[in-house]
């Protein structure tokens, strides 16, 4: 009932033990609080915040216009849904070292198991566009420092994403992300790789879990979990795959209902009534009631009083 039992501290511990190279932990990314508590029911390894669907979900584009009030605020509603560690999407920090380091404190607060910020500067651009400038290797290697001293609880994962494959190739990425491990980061996310010889290459010059993002009509084909577990993969995210599924069938769904004046044709792709409940539990919410207002009270008519509420 309500939110997860399991500590935040608990859930950091827990995602530093799952983080081995070549376990490929699946981390789907959660649309909403609901969704990260469907990606738990089914068994998943950790839950994925992504910064491009926080920016899309208020309707904007992911190019560094949310807040870290906002993104802080919204990971923070979806990670108390889950008892597994979620992962946010912190964008570049939100500014220059000293706002990295306040990020940090509040995602901490908000209570996620780890983050990761990129070497982008703003506005910043999806990792499998065209055109993305990064920033030199000492200001990355400061806002990663920056994030290292902030955090309160050791265990707060504090992960390096470099776009510098795309702008100056696998070499470059590679020799940022061992600077970046020098630096302080507990993990790499190098963005856009472009094989996974390329996954391979990354993970066996670090010795920190690699992320891979298997993000769809990206610059990465869409890899199975097996074949990124054997290039040393550590974790792998679906960023947008659920909100592109919902969002896909939203669009369906109002298609059908202005061609054919009913909802009718698209019932069966439907959350039944039923599960939807289940999902948020509202058994338990009724055992709560009746476990509270099982007893007699002389003299007052619980149901004739509030009849007249
Ligand atoms: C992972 C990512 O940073 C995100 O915000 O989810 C994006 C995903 C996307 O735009 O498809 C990315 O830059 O890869
Ligand atoms: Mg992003």
């Amino acid at each position: 009932m309500l939110y997860s039992h399991t500590t935040p501290e608990q859930k950091r511990v827990a995602m530093r033990e799952m983080l081995i190279p070549g376990a490929a932990r699946q981390f789907p990314g959660a649309f909403n609080p609901l969704s990260a508590k469907l990606i738990s029911e089914k068994g998943f390894d950790g839950v994925y915040i992504s910064g491009a669907v926080l920016a899309n979900d208020l309707g904007l584009p992911d190019v560094g216009l949310t807040t870290l009030t906002e993104v802080a605020t919204r990971a923070g509603q979806i990670a108390r849904m889950s008892d597994l560690p979620s992962l946010v999407d912190a964008d570049t920090g939100f500014g220059e070292p000293m706002n990295v380091a306040r990020t940090i404190q509040e995602l901490e607060h908000a209570g996620l198991a780890g983050c990761h910020i990129e070497d982008q500067f703003n506005p910043k651009r999806c990792g499998h566009l065209d055109g993305k400038n990064v920033v030199d290797l000492e200001t990355m290697v400061k806002r990663i420092a920056a994030a290292a001293d902030a955090r309160r609880d050791p265990n707060f994962l504090i992960m390096a994403r470099t776009d510098v494959r795309a702008v100056e190739g696998l070499d470059a990425a590679i020799n940022r992300a061992k600077a970046l491990v020098d630096a302080g980061a507990d993990a790499i996310f190098p963005e856009a790789m472009k094989d996974l010889s390329e996954f391979e290459a990354v993970c066996s010059a670090v010795d920190v879990p690699v992320l891979a993002n298997m993000t769809e009509f990206g610059k990465s084909a869409l890899f199975t979990r097996q074949e990124l577990a054997d290039t040393g993969v550590a974790m792998v995210i679906y960023p947008v795959t659920l909100l592109r599924s919902a969002m896909g069938e939203a669009e369906r769904v109002l298609d059908a209902i202005s061609a054919d004046g009913t909802q009718e044709s698209r019932v069966d792709s439907m959350l039944t009534r039923a599960r939807l409940y289940e999902l948020v539990d509202y058994e338990a919410y009724n055992r709560f009631d009746t476990g509270i207002f099982n007893f007699q009270v002389p003299e007052l008519d619980i149901d004739s009083n509030n009849a007249n509420l």
